[in-house]
Order: C-alpha cells, then structure tokens, then sequence
C-alpha cells in the first residue's frame, strides 16, 4: 500500500504538486493519469524518496522510503529504460544491485528469466534495443521480491508483443495481491491494465476511482438508434418525454439519451417500426479524460502561456526529464 496525505511540492513560486491526498491499494492495478505538466514524475519522485515533499509525506508499508531498511524489498521502480551502466552486462547490472541492496545472487536468473533475457543475461545492454532495455528495467525493479511496484510509462515505444507481456505481467503482479501503480500517456492501454485511476491536473486530485466509474462519470453515454423510416422514429421516441433526448447526427442517425436500448427496442416494435442499428455506446477512457482535464478550470487557469489548455494529445512522449539519472545516482550507480 502506498499512501500519500497532504503531499505538496512547490519548486519557487511553482506548486508543482499540490495537497494530494489517496492510497494506492495492493491487488490491483492503478493507473495514473494526468495531462503534461501535472505533476506525475514530481509525485513518483517523491514516492520514491527522490524528491523531498515541501509539505505533506508518503507511506509506504506504513514507513517513509527513507527509514526502509531495505527499499528494493519493499518497492521497485521501473522509471526510464537505459538507466544502466553502459559497459556492465546485464547479469553485473544486477549483480550491482543485488550485492548493494542484500539480496540474495539467486534472484538474478530468477528475474532474467521472468523478463524473458536469459539468454542475453551476457551481453552488454547498449546493445539492447529499447524493449529489452524495457525488460532490464523490469528485472531490476523485480530483483527485491517486493510487494509494490511503481512504472513509469512502461509501454512506450515497444512494439504489440512488448506491450502485451508488460500488460499481463503487471496484471499478474497485482493478482499476486501486490501493489502495482502505473503511469501512461496511452489512454487504450490504461484501459486495458487498470482497474483503478488516479487523475491529476495541475498538481491537484481530480479523481479517485474505478475505471468503469470514472469513465460513467465522465463522458455521454447514448443509445445510437437508425431505420428506414427516421422521422417517425423519432416522433416515437421524442414522445416518450421522462428526460429523454433526441439528437439526430450528419448521416441521419439518432443519439437517444435517458433511457435503454432494450426500452428503446420495446417502443419502437410496438410503433411496428423497422430499427437497422440499436447500439449502447460508451465513451472511451481518452474522451473521458480529455473531458475532465479540459473541464478543469484549476487547469485551464493556470496554463498561461502553453496554448488553450488542452492536453497534449494521447500518446505523446513524455518530457524529458532528468529522474532517470537521479534514481541512478541513489542506488549508487551515477551515469
Ligand atoms: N526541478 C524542477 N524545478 C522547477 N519546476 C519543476 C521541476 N520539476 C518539475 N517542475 C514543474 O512541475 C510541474 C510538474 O512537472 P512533472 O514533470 O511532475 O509533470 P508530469 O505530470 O510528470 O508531466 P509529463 O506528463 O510531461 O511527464 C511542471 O510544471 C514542471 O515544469
């Protein structure tokens, strides 16, 4: 379990993070979202005792990450790939970390193996192309055993059979009853993975929630509805009142909200009507993000000077930032 209460980070006059209050529960996944700019890596760091919260704490098993005895026991992190010594072969890599964190030598062809790079535990990794560099990243946030386990965009840039096995392996993970937090720009993929989200905006808490609540919550859900004969369709369905509202698209179909389809079904066969299209239709997790973040006015407010407050679009890459060289250089193992 991860727990954040009152965590804030301002960087000078910047609030970079601000006030966030939640847990992240074990047997799940949870993902966490947010546009460019809210403030995920800041959290993350901070999770990780990277950064130092200007006021609020995290938890983590019920301890700060800095009075862990062991950190990698208790929580490994996949935060940027490549973030290896470039003339260490994978097997010293680990090595490296497993002689510095106490773990025991045995884990090392343990997770070489979970990831799939047995068979090029040898090798150096800057001849890895990005997805093994993905897996070693992997290896190393697995080697401790630990019961948390933090990704940061872990999909990007691999190919359909990267992005499955890190998929599954984190739905695995949480299935094992671990704690398992991870963040994604790739809104289809994170609605493949988590069963929870965390949102964030401007630093600030928008949501806390199920992914099938926040997607309710936050889209249109309508019954689109077509047949030969639109006019007396929609005469029939209009007429119905209780709420329900009828909106005709370009091509001539009907968007029917504020009732079922099945009772949309019921009224128009008992009109005698021909129906060629009765579908329920459910926004996707990008359109109920990209309603939520644009309709948060924290957001919009405060983005001066980076356009008209949209997101970047989904699947854009995060900026670059400089925490790939931190986390190194706090396990000891500086670029
Ligand atoms: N070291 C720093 N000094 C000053 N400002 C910072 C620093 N680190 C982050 N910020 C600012 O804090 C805000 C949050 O940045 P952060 O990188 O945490 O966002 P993010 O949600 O991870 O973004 P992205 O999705 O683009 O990776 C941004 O406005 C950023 O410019």
């Amino acid at each position: 379990m991860i727990e954040l209460a009152g965590l804030t980070k301002r960087y000078g006059g910047k609030t970079a993070v601000d006030d966030l209050t939640f847990s992240v529960r074990p047997g799940i996944v949870t993902g966490f979202l947010g546009p460019n700019g809210a403030g995920k890596s800041t959290t993350m760091r901070m999770m990780l005792g990277l950064d130092h919260p200007t006021s609020g704490e995290v938890l983590i098993d019920g301890e700060r990450y800095d009075r862990l005895r062991d950190p990698l026991l208790a929580i490994g992190a996949l935060l940027e790939a490549k973030a290896v010594h470039p003339g260490r072969t994978a097997y010293n890599h680990l090595l490296c970390l497993a002689q510095s964190n106490g773990i025991a030598r045995e884990r090392i062809d343990v997770v070489l193996d979970l990831v799939g790079l047995g068979a090029v535990a040898r090798k150096r990794p800057k001849g890895f192309s990005l997805g093994m560099g993905q897996r070693l990243g992997i290896a190393s946030a697995l080697l401790g055993d630990p019961r948390i386990l933090m990704f940061d965009e872990p999909v990007n840039g691999l190919d359909p059979e990267g992005i499955h096995w890190i998929r599954n392996l984190m739905k695995r993970l949480a299935a094992d009853g671990r704690t398992v937090f991870v963040s994604s720009h790739l809104m289809s993929e994170m609605a493949l993975t988590a069963e929870h989200l965390v949102v964030i905006g401007q630093g600030r808490l928008l949501a806390d929630t199920s992914m099938a609540d926040f997607i309710r919550e936050n889209s249109r859900s309508f019954v689109r509805v077509r047949g030969p004969e639109p006019e007396r369709l929609r005469a029939v369905l209009e007429r119905t009142g209780g709420g329900v509202t009828v909106t005709e698209t370009a091509e001539g179909a009907l968007e029917v909200e504020g009732t079922e389809a099945a009772r949309i079904g019921e009224l128009v066969a008992g009109q005698g009507l021909v129906l060629h299209e009765l579908s329920p239709q459910q926004a996707s997790l990008e359109e109920a993000f990209m309603r939520l973040t644009h309709g948060s006015v924290e957001y919009e407010a405060h983005n001066g000077g980076e356009g008209p407050g949209a997101p970047d679009p989904p699947g854009a890459p995060p900026a670059a930032g400089g925490w790939g060289a931190q986390w190194d250089s706090r396990r000891g193992k500086g670029e």
